[in-house]
């Protein structure tokens, strides 16, 4: 078995709306974890309550433009009509610290994850059904009609490519989805053969 003390990469996506964000969130209050967030960079405007550089790293088009040429990006999608895009730098100081680093993005981006690092672990969330995902993007009330079609449209593409993902995952409640993402991370995490130092960290036992 190979000792690896770099960290795990986790890739959580699936369709707008489905829930990732709230499911994310539950994982992170969780106890004894040895997770960090990858703050994502977007073209998008900020949503009232969103802080910069918590929810996202908020810049122009000219800015993200800049930054996709100079490889700044882990990868880099555009979503509806925005750009997102996962900073290269900080993932990779992370990882190499030996911390589990949580990527939340949507499907083209996530693509473009697994073919650069295989070994991260792919997760899809997908909703308890088609209409809870209408419904999830609706009562959020943060999209026009317009943009919440254009994304449903999108959700219908998307879902073809869960074939491409290690792991589904139905976020019918959100503490039970959290709960099956951090199964698989430990299970993951034992699997990749970790030091066992890191191990116990994860799991929040002590080390005699
Ligand atoms: N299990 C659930 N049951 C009911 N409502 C949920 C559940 N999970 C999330 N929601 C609600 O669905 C809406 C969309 O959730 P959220 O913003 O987390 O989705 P998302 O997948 O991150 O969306 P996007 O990809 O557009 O950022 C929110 O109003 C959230 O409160
Ligand atoms: N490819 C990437 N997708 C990302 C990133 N950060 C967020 N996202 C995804 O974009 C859509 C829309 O997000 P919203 O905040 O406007 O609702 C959603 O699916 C996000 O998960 C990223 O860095 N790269």
């Amino acid at each position: 078995m190979k000792l690896n003390d770099r960290g795990l990469l986790v890739v959580v996506s699936g369709p707008s709306g489905v829930g990732k964000g709230t499911v994310r969130k539950a994982l992170f209050e969780m106890p004894k974890h040895n997770l960090t967030y990858s703050v994502s960079m977007t073209t998008r405007k900020q949503r009232p309550g969103e802080k910069d550089g918590v929810d996202y790293y908020f810049v122009s088009k000219e800015e993200f433009l800049k930054r996709v040429e100079e490889g700044k990006f882990l990868e880099h999608a555009e979503f509806v009509g925005n750009y997102y895009g996962t900073p290269l730098d900080k993932v990779n100081e992370r990882l190499e610290d030996g911390q589990e680093v949580v990527l939340e993005i949507e499907v083209e981006g996530a693509l473009q994850v697994k073919k650069k690092v295989p070994d991260c672990v792919m997760i899809f969330i997908v909703p308890p059904g088609k209409e809870a995902l209408y419904q999830r993007l609706r009562k959020r009330g943060t999209e026009s009609e317009d943009v919440i079609e254009q994304r449903i449209e999108k959700a219908n593409r998307e879902f073809k490519l869960a074939k491409y993902y290690d792991y589904i995952v139905v976020n019918d409640e959100v503490s039970n989805a959290a709960d099956r993402i951090m199964a698989i991370i430990r299970a993951e995490h034992a699997k990749t053969a970790r030091s066992i130092h890191k191990y116990m960290e994860l799991i929040g036992e002590d080390e005699e």
